[in-house]
């Protein structure tokens, strides 16, 4: 997915690595548009709660994705998630939806269809900026294998737990089973706590936010000549 001279940048993590505000930061920095994955499985599980509809019901959880009225805002200075014209973004960051979003994300004909969604935004918004960075966990080996900047964000699970505790306001120990139990779902269906092969691991365990940036920023400019 590297379109002529398109920067394509795939990052997968783990929960509360940073890829999200990491990757925000990078698509300023390029000038190219940013597509959070993670808020397209949120939206579902939000739609699904709207309209009661089971989360565990995996047909009508499937049926629910394929007709799923979502548009992404990819401007990384104003991301947002709109269902049917109306912003969700406040609600899909709920503790509610970062708790059940997992059942949504492991039903495989959701997978199937947002994979698609994500691969036509991309292109979309590639088209349109000159490249795009995505994030999310199965970026790097299944939505984008063939981006130009393939890069798994890791950071220890301390790190992670305090860069949670700080975002929540609550004690780091209490995001512990949040991470972990999230991470150990999700990677029940996607590869994202190892490298694939020819993806760059950045450990981000010891750096703050601007350092993570540019060790991104670095990355990019020694596999695609950009920066
Ligand atoms: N290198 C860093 N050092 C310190 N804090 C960081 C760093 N990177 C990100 N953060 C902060 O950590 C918090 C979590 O980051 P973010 O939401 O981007 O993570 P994430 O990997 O996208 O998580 P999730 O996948 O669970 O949504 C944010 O408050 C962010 O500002
Ligand atoms: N490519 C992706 C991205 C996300 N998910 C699922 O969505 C959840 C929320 O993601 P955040 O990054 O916003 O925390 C995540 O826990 C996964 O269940 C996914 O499966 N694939």
């Amino acid at each position: 997915m590297s379109n002529g001279s398109h920067v394509v940048v795939a990052i997968d993590g783990p929960s509360g690595t940073g890829k999200s505000s990491v990757s925000k930061a990078v698509a300023r920095k390029l000038g190219v548009g940013f597509l959070d994955t993670g808020a397209m499985y949120r939206a579902l599980t939000w739609w699904c709660l709207e309209q009661q509809i089971e989360l565990t019901d995996a047909d009508a959880v499937a049926a629910a994705s394929r007709d799923l009225p979502l548009t992404m805002g990819t401007d990384p200075n104003h991301p947002d998630v709109f269902i049917d014209g109306r912003s969700i973004e406040v609600h899909i960051r709920e503790s509610r939806i970062s708790q059940s979003v997992s059942t949504v994300a492991t039903n495989l004909d959701v997978r199937a269809d947002m994979q698609q969604r994500q691969r036509e935004l991309m292109a979309q918004v590639s088209e349109q900026t000159g490249g795009v960075v995505a994030e999310g966990r199965d970026i790097t080996t299944v939505v984008a294998p063939d981006a130009t900047v393939r890069i798994l964000m890791t950071a220890s699970e301390e790190a992670r737990m305090a860069r949670r505790s700080k975002q929540l306001s609550v004690t780091a120990e209490s995001t512990r089973s949040q991470i972990v139990d999230r991470d150990r779902v999700d990677s029940t269906v996607s590869t994202f706590m190892t490298a694939a092969d020819g993806v760059v691991t950045v450990d981000t365990s010891h750096l703050d936010f601007e350092q993570s940036v540019q060790a991104v920023l670095h990355v990019v400019s020694a596999e695609a000549g950009h920066e």
